[in-house]
């Protein structure tokens, strides 16, 4: 765990816990004795602490939390009194750093006297994206060594930074090149004692005079920023705690402030989305087919078929990967507004100093616009981005069937038709697979993966590789009407629409959705996605369904359905596009929402025409109908096979519709919440809405909840009760 070895007069210890060096009981452990052992021989005069593999540290071990005392407590060893045998002990400990350094490994280095780091390393306080703070006196040393400010925008983003900023910042003392064990050697040789300055709690923090203003500056942009979150404001406050107090007062507070957090139910769900956004990359279809052992195809081309705000958005994520993009339209009208737009996208990320000119002149000149999809023919992989329609779609990869080599991959960014319908119009449907982005598709970070039932584990590893090139975090799910992210969200959007036709308006739902934690009410969303393309969505399945829809409709095959989205569409209000939908827009495009009494009026005459009463509805009411119609929704995607465990639903939700992660998605706030309870409350809803299917509760839910114990979310799939093999 942690290797000692001795260089002449110098002792390095090795810090040893692949893959991340995770700051374990057993590795804090032999870190404490390392250095004890250093301090016991005579002939060793400094010491040096480097990680093993890729990374210095990545902090404290999540895998386990909640047991804090290896963190903070002052009996037996932990981070803490490791920490105090470094600093107090007479022989220079320098700490060499690349890769990550995160969390407690920068509190181990900060209580080491020296440090050094390769250019590449990070280094940083991630802990408020997991819902606390760097607990082991991270707070009260980084501010004494870059400054109030610094250290403040350092643990309340969470955000790392680079050697060469942490030089400046005064962080590391040194940057090397070459070897870096070698270097550090080097330069602990020249060290003989500890100068009382590099104790960090002997020094005061710097620049420190204006930390009140700064202070209350920053609490105001947390409450709008990061609204609901508790532990950046608790990483504030222990920030502040170093200028306000004395060094012994100020950990005291930090362990105080760190004790909230960790029993918090915020921490829970930002450390439970730490690993489940992890648990979702790792697809499992059988023992030959998963994440481990099945080979993708290196793509080194792509091309992107429909230049319209999704089609530009992904060929720019794939052109900032360095992959060259050929883009496709009809004609060079709609060629050139994509091209524009992509352009401004860039130009965008140069403005926001994501990137420099030269590097934007670099990634266009990758990037290929044409009018001739036969020039697609040699490509490793094309995404098409067309219309949301069935039948175009199936033209389009029955001529690229045709046109392009035997290996490409063709995946298609439709957000709701079944890829099997799809892949049945080409002689390769092993190659078929669907790849839904989330608009903005060069921002939104998730990418849903869509496998067919002839879509094979190559097609499928091709793109859940090319997504983490993309930068994106993938889900793969079996395909079905609206994969799982659409076909949950569509029950949640459906039950809030019928609040709104029983009793709420438009903006008091959004209201209540964003006290809740989300990023925006979902009438804000269809405002942003377009109510036209959601019409059209309806239209196409009504007319698949050989049934027409109408803004008089109020049932679908004896199912309830609400037209008022229908009659906002019917009065040309198609969202921030055009200026006006469920809100009203400053002008088109425009994202100030204001309420428009016209709407309103809309519904309250749909009320009238169809004799409904409306009635106050609490915002319990609100949550629950429309998070345990997804919850409900999510356990039958289980069922089905659609999703093979929680964490991928809930990983779609975070990063697919911003749900806050301090909930942990929709599948863990039903574990919060207690599937008992979920369960009882469908029943009940069920009983009261017995026109709305989505409220039969899900068989593998009923039996979670009448099971009479408190099943963990890890062990829900062994209540799945359809058989593995006919879910795969
Ligand atoms: C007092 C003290 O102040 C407090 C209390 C703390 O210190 S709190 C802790 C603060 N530290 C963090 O928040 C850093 C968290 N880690 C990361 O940001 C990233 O992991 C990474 C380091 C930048 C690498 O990214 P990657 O993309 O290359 O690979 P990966 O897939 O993410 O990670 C590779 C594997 O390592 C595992 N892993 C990474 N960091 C871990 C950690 N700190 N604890 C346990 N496991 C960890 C991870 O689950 C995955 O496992 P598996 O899935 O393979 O089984």
């Amino acid at each position: 765990m942690a290797e000692y070895k001795e260089i002449d007069s110098v002792a390095v210890i090795e810090l040893k816990n692949p893959p991340a060096n995770a700051l374990s009981k057993a590795l804090v452990t032999g870190l404490n004795n390392g250095v004890k052992r250093a301090i016991d021989n005579p002939r060793i005069k400094s010491i040096v602490l480097i990680g093993n593999g890729q990374h210095f540290s990545a902090g404290a071990d999540i895998t386990e939390f909640p047991r804090v005392a290896d963190v903070t407590s002052k009996q037996g060893v932990s981070l803490l009194t490791v920490g105090d045998v470094i600093e107090s002990c007479n022989k220079p400990v320098v700490s060499a750093i690349h890769g990550v350094c995160f969390g407690g490994g920068l509190e181990i280095a900060l209580f080491s006297h020296y440090r050094l780091a390769v250019q590449s390393a990070k280094l940083g306080f991630p802990e408020v994206s997991l819902g606390i703070l760097p607990g082991a006196n991270g707070t009260q040393r980084l501010p004494r060594v870059v400054g109030f400010e610094v250290a403040m925008d350092m643990i309340v983003s969470g955000k790392p930074v680079s050697a060469p900023q942490a030089l400046q910042y005064g962080i590391l003392d040194k940057i090397v090149d070459g070897d870096l064990l070698t270097a550090a050697v080097q330069f602990a040789k020249t060290l003989n004692t500890v100068p009382h300055d590099r104790r960090l709690k002997n020094v005061p923090v710097p620049n420190s005079e204006n930390a009140n203003k700064h202070f209350e500056e920053k609490l105001a942009k947390i409450k709008q920023k990061q609204r609901g979150y508790i532990a950046p404001i608790n990483c504030l406050k222990a920030v502040k705690a170093s200028v306000d107090l004395p060094y012994s007062e100020g950990v005291t507070k930090e362990f105080q402030l760190f004790m909230e957090l960790m029993s918090s139910a915020q921490a829970r769900g930002q450390q439970y989305s730490f690993f489940s956004e992890r648990a979702a990359t790792k697809w499992y279809l059988s023992a030959s087919k998963n994440y481990k052992v099945s080979k993708d195809i290196p793509v080194k081309t792509a091309g992107v078929i429909g230049a319209g705000t999704m089609g530009s958005g992904i060929a720019v994520s794939l052109l900032t990967s360095g992959i060259p993009v050929i883009l496709v339209e009809q004609d060079s009208k709609n060629l050139e507004r994509g091209i524009e737009l992509i352009k401004s996208i860039l130009q965008g990320g140069v403005k926001l100093k994501r990137m420099t000119q030269s590097q934007m002149n670099q990634i266009l000149q990758i990037l290929q616009p044409t009018t001739k999809i036969e020039d697609l023919q040699s490509v490793d992989l094309i995404i098409e981005a067309v219309f949301e329609n069935l039948k175009l779609k199936q033209e389009l990869f029955s001529k690229l069937d045709k046109i392009c080599k035997r290996d490409t991959v063709l995946c298609s960014n439709t957000s709701t038709l079944d890829i099997d319908k799809i892949a049945k119009s080409t002689s390769r449907p092993e190659k078929v697979v669907g790849t839904h982005f989330f608009a903005p598709a060069h921002i939104m970070p998730l990418l849903e993966n869509v496998y067919g039932n002839h879509t094979s584990a190559e097609t499928i590893a091709t793109v859940m590789k090319l997504s983490k090139k993309i930068r994106k975090i993938p889900v793969l799910v079996k395909t079905c009407h609206g994969f799982v992210a659409n076909r949950t969200f569509f029950e949640y959007s459906q039950e809030l629409r019928f609040v709104v036709e029983e009793g709420l308006l438009p903006n008091e739902v959004d209201d209540i959705l964003e006290d809740f934690g989300m990023p925006m009410g979902v009438f804000k969303v269809n405002d942003l996605s377009g109510i036209d393309v959601g019409w059209r969505i309806r239209q196409e399945q009504a007319i698949a369904n050989g049934f027409n829809l109408t803004t008089n409709t109020r049932y679908i095959n004896g199912e309830r359905y609400c037209a008022i989205a229908d009659k906002i569409f019917q009065a040309g209000r198609y969202g921030r596009k055009t200026g006006k939908g469920w809100y009203q827009y400053d002008k088109p495009g425009g994202r100030v929402a204001m309420v428009d009494p016209n709407v309103n009026n809309i519904i309250l005459n749909h009320c009238k025409e169809l004799g409904l009463t409306r009635r106050k509805i609490s915002t319990q009411e609100v949550i629950e109908r429309c998070m345990f119609a997804a919850i409900n929704e999510g356990f039958r995607c289980l069922e089905d096979g659609i999703a093979s465990k929680p964490e991928e639903i809930d990983t779609i939700w975070l990063h697919g519709f911003g749900f806050p992660r301090y909930r942990g998605g929709p599948m863990f706030y039903a574990s919060q919440v207690g599937l008992r309870k979920v369960y009882e409350r469908i029943k009940y809803y069920q009983k009261h809405f017995p026109e709305t299917s989505h409220w039969i509760a899900s068989e593998m839910l009923q039996r979670i909840a009448e099971s009479g114990r408190n099943v963990p979310i890890s062990e829900w799939t062994k209540f799945n009760p359809t058989p593995t093999s006919s879910r795969l």
